[in-house]
């Protein structure tokens, strides 16, 4: 029975990668340093895999950004307008790819990003054009397999299949689908597989995540003939094929008759999918179980997995069979050992990627070696969580399952409502407004750890807070903006912030997992009951607010968007845990009002990411994501202006549940897909007010004046002026003064020039 693992953190267990990334970006140090740091990174992880026993460690499973953009790279699948930077060093194509590029007269965007999947995980989008081609650089996949294998390592290198590589492109151009590519992509991969089969490779796992996706005929024909052209060509290659975040369900078929020698299946999704899988196994077919959570971070309770992994060595042999976590860890904090400050109580539950492959070890120890003292001290562990004092509250619980059709519902209807609201903010054509957070500058972040650490007071901190809030109010009132944000410099984090004020809550200090790029986040741990001890937002906002005459919105994050963005209690559902979290932010909304603050944005930028790959699992999820958000939104009156904000969203197909949210103003991410997201709105015929982002923020790249004007009239031809706003793609914490100071400018101008134009022709 091999111990598999699908892929480790590479941003280091200190996120090397990310100081390392960053500091190259601004050249403070050379590309051989940041090459080096990476190579230090992947060794350590093969060195503790092997040490902690796992069999099939992964290789290519590291990046410098993304590793879709490395396989676009791989297969040349580099857009046109890159080309121009053909003399830089490989090194900063790719970064030019990902971040955009405007230096040295050059001004070229970056690629689009998108979720990965239903995780906060984001990808660089291969764009594909009717007459692509591909072209094979092995060379990362190649030097990284040598460099294990230079450790006594011969690792398993991760691909994504040549069919989800496809299928998570888009197509640039009209009348072509891009999975009639696969003629030409397909030949390409068999060089790749021959490349590393000549280096000594034995096992290489392919990705095939839309496997456990609703996907139709041409798909599953197109991996017929992927994975019958690689069996030919490599009759001895032994190929995994790993399917992840849900079932196989209707495509079991399609993937036991794949002639491949592993399949992988996510058993923490979908544990249902072992009994339909199990007797369609073909004779000499290994099964890898994905039993441990690669998504979340409690421990495994060992007595619920062990009978799994029996079964399924009953119907197989143990040689069959393989034991895995669901999925990459890269969704995981490296190591719990590096945590100091979570109680011993609560740190007993808990697995981060480390344990989790110590986790597979003892499983099989216990399994195959009856080593049963490991089953015995994680069966204390899962007891003393199911009867802690910590985790439930009563009256948390009666509140929420009291609820009433009036806590859902707005007191008007939005036509109603826009009325008294328009009449009392007396905004402009095109409100220009940003979407709350401000430059997260060195100084901001070094202060703030100052003050966790101690060596600041309380007063000195916020007395430092206040200086940057001050400044940026004026600066956006200079600017001439008509709805103002605070900055949100007194956040951390737009979740981590929320949760350290809720109760049921704990953090971890190094829990970091990567987000897009360099960018990592600390998803706050939900252990217990969900309760708000106090005001969180109130005193902040009342302070900027008492700075300007101008709206100051207030800035909180939605219910959808802490749970998602958290990782979840698994001992109760969690739309019960999003419903706890929904009546404390309805609480700080309400306290708001009665602050005095006019306009109050709940961001819920995880409302699609939470969606369920599966369509037969969507409504559900819908009505209940819904429901929290209307009570947190609805203890207002008509007065009181909703917004909620939304990034790396395809709103396409739940733009009716959008509108049911009933959010007063809508600001979304826009600018990276030209605006394209519009037209499903309109379409829609959204009733509400939309914001659509005209600056990408998440690239370092100025937006002209021009640029942003052609958004805005894009917008306009779809959706009617009198619903427009003007607004950044999302929050602007990941910025630099400098360039935020000079898109910000362009904006405003941008909108101005658009409201001239509509009152000349009015
Ligand atoms: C809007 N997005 C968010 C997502 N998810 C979230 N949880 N939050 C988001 O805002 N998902 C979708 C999008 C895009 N994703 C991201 C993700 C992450 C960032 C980001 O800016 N991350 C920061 C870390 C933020 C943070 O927690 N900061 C803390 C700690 C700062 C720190 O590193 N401190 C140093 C000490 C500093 C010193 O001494 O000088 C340390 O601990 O070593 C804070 O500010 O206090 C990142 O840098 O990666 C953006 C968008
Ligand atoms: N208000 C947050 C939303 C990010 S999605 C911000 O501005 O950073
Ligand atoms: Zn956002």
């Amino acid at each position: 029975m091999l111990k598999n693992n699908l892929g480790f953190p590479r941003i280091g267990s200190h996120r090397q990668l990310k100081k390392a990334c960053e500091s190259y970006w601004s050249g403070k140090t050379s590309l051989s340093e940041l090459i080096e740091v990476g190579k230090k990174i992947r060794i350590e992880n093969w060195k503790l895999q092997r040490e902690l026993g796992i069999d099939l460690i992964p290789s290519n499973d590291f990046s410098f950004y993304d590793h879709v953009l490395d396989h676009s790279l791989m297969f040349g699948v580099i857009p046109q307008r890159f080309e121009v930077l053909k003399h830089l060093p490989e090194a900063d194509q790719y970064f030019a790819m990902a971040r955009g590029y405007q230096q040295n007269g050059f001004d070229l965007k970056a690629m689009e990003m998108t979720k990965w999947f239903d995780t906060n995980y984001h990808y660089i989008v291969p764009e594909f054009t009717r007459f692509q081609t591909f072209k094979l650089n092995a060379d990362k996949i190649i030097s990284e397999f040598r460099e294990a294998k230079n450790e006594g390592i011969i690792t398993k290198s991760v691909i994504i299949g040549p069919v989800s590589y496809l299928l998570l492109g888009k197509e640039k151009e009209e009348g072509f689908d891009k999975l009639s590519l696969l003629d030409r992509l397909l030949p390409v991969y068999c060089d790749l597989i021959a490349r590393l089969v000549n280096e000594g490779a034995e096992w290489i796992q392919f990705d095939e995540p839309f496997l456990a996706l609703d996907i139709n005929y041409q798909t599953k024909d197109a991996l017929r003939v992927v994975y019958q052209t690689i069996r030919k060509e490599f009759p001895a290659l032994k190929i995994l094929l790993a399917t992840y975040f849900d079932g196989l369900q209707d495509n079991i078929l399609a993937a036991v008759n794949l002639p491949i020698c592993a399949l992988h299946l996510d058993l923490v999704r979908c544990p249902e999918q072992l009994e339909e899988v199990l007797p369609k196994i073909p004779e000499d077919f290994t099964l890898s179980l994905g039993l441990i959570d690669g998504r979340n971070i409690w421990k495994t309770d060992y007595q619920k997995v062990i009978p799994i992994v029996e079964k399924a060595i009953k119907t197989l042999g143990t040689h069959r069979v393989m034991l895995a976590p669901s999925c990459s860890l890269i969704h995981t904090p490296c190591n719990l050992e590096n945590e100091t400050k979570i109680s011993a109580e609560i740190k007993d539950w808990l697995a981060f990627a480390q344990q989790k492959l110590i986790e597979i070890t003892e499983i099989y120890e216990v399994v195959v070696n009856q080593k049963i003292e490991c089953l015995t001290k994680n069966q204390a562990s899962i007891q003393r969580r199911q009867t802690s004092t910590l985790i439930h509250k009563p009256h948390v619980k009666t509140r929420v399952a009291e609820v009433k059709s009036s806590d859902l519902n707005r007191k008007s209807s939005f036509l109603e409502r826009q009325i008294v609201q328009k009449d009392i903010l007396n905004l402009p054509l095109f409100p220009t407004t940003t979407i709350g957070s401000f430059p997260q500058t060195d100084e901001i972040r070094a202060i703030r750890a100052k003050f966790k650490k101690g060596e600041i007071s309380v007063v000195q901190y916020n007395e430092f807070i206040k200086l940057h809030t001050q400044k940026v109010v004026v600066w956006q009132e200079e600017l001439g903006f008509d709805v103002l944000v605070h900055g949100e410099f007194e956040r951390n984090d737009m979740v981590e912030y929320f949760g350290e004020l809720l109760s049921g809550f704990v953090f971890s200090e190094n829990g970091w997992v990567q987000s897009y790029g360099s960018r990592c986040v600390k998803p706050p741990i939900i252990f217990g009951d969900i309760e708000r001890k106090t005001a969180m937002t109130v005193e902040w906002s009342k302070y900027a607010q008492s700075l300007t005459q101008k709206p100051m919105k207030g800035m909180l994050t939605g219910p959808i968007t802490i749970l998602q963005w958290s990782f979840v209690r698994d001992d109760q559902p969690r739309s019960s845990t999003m419903m706890q979290i929904a009546w404390a932010i309805r609480d700080e909304v309400v306290d708001l009002e009665k602050a005095g603050i006019k306009i109050i944005q709940i961001d819920e930028a995880a409302l699609r990411e939470g969606l369920p790959l599966r369509q037969t699992k969507r409504a559900a999820y819908l009505k209940n994501a819904i429901d929290a958000f209307r009570i947190s939104a609805s203890g207002v009156q008509d007065e009181t202006q909703i917004h909620t904000h939304m990034c790396y969203s395809e709103f396409n197909d739940i733009i009716e549940n959008i509108a049911e949210m009933d959010a007063d103003v809508i600001t979304i991410e826009t600018s990276r897909s030209q605006m394209e997201l519009l037209e499903a709105f309109a379409k829609f015929n959204y009733p509400n007010e939309i914001g659509p982002g005209v600056y990408d923020i998440h690239s370092p790249r100025v937006p002209s004046v021009e640029e942003m004007e052609v958004l805005l009239l894009k917008a306009m031809e779809v959706l009617p002026a009198q619903n427009l706003w003007v607004n950044p793609d999302c929050g602007l914490k990941t910025r630099k003064w400098p360039e935020t100071q000079q898109a910000l400018r362009n904006m405003i101008e941008a909108a101005h020039r658009v409201r001239e134009r509509v009152t000349e022709f009015a």
